[in-house]
């Protein structure tokens, strides 16, 4: 099991020669991180469709997961634009983002619809990464509130398989600054607790997303599993600098139990 998850997002940011280059270079330094290549930490990225064949055979030999940024909630069939999680498992993608705010704000995706996402994602056998968060500034004991119904009605009739919650409060999305620390460690607690008692779930983590960069990992330290980076990945050195904090964070978590 990986003791910390460090994702990527790159939305819809760079063209394809950009994010060519870019998951090149995130292929060579998860190759010079040792913490990559022996599995503690989970590394995956998720570039748009038509980069995803091109970046799993970047990344290929390093451990880097590939990940879609969304899928259809069906597996095949007259759904024009959509993309089946069965054929992203076919093509080698590990995992898929579901549920993600702007998909939520911008595509109206209800909880719903992130539902019948999340159980076609974990039928077809990808990993969902489930993002969750309160629209507005509120206290944590709310925004916890919320995001943990997000959770459970996403998962509520979705087979058994692992998660990663992404916990990505809205107002801290596109921001300068992450959530306050104070916020998010007691969001995130309330979360992991929730994910560790569903039935089915086992190895399920949650991470924090919303204008991360380095340095976080380091502040939140063990209140989260790891974190769903954005913008302040873009330049590979910021993305190796956190990698640098997860290979900490991980050396800590197996002297806690070795
Ligand atoms: O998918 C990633 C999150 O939405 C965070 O994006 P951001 O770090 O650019 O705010």
């Amino acid at each position: 099991m990986p003791q910390v998850t460090v994702g990527v997002s790159l939305k819809m940011y760079f063209g394809h020669r950009a994010a060519r280059e870019w998951a090149a270079e995130v292929a060579d330094i998860a190759a010079r991180t040792p913490a990559v290549a022996d599995g503690r930490i989970e590394l995956f990225i998720a570039p748009t469709y038509p980069q995803l064949l091109p970046a799993l055979e970047a990344v290929a030999g390093t451990r880097t997961r590939v990940a879609a940024q969304d899928a259809a909630a069906h597996d095949r069939g007259a759904y024009t634009g959509e993309v089946s999680p069965a054929e992203l498992a076919e093509i080698g993608v590990g995992m898929v983002e579901l549920g993600h705010a702007e998909r939520r704000r911008l595509y109206g995706e209800t909880d719903a619809v992130v539902a019948a996402k999340t159980a076609a994602a974990l039928r077809n056998g990808l990993v969902p990464v489930l993002c969750v968060g309160e629209t507005e500034r509120v206290s944590p004991e709310e925004a916890l509130a919320s995001s943990a119904a997000q959770v459970r009605s996403a998962v509520a009739d979705a087979p058994a398989g692992r998660l990663v919650v992404a916990y990505e409060p809205v107002w801290a999305i596109g921001a300068p600054e992450p959530a306050p620390v104070s916020h998010t460690r007691v969001v995130t607690a309330g979360l992991r607790e929730l994910v560790a008692a569903l039935p089915g779930r086992d190895g399920s983590v949650v991470v924090y997303g919303g204008s991360a960069g380095p340095g976080l990992l380091a502040e939140l330290g063990d209140d989260v599993d790891g974190l769903f980076l954005g913008r302040f990945a873009h330049d590979p050195a910021a993305l190796a600098a956190v990698l640098t904090e997860a290979t900490a964070l991980a050396d800590a978590r197996e002297g806690v139990r070795a």
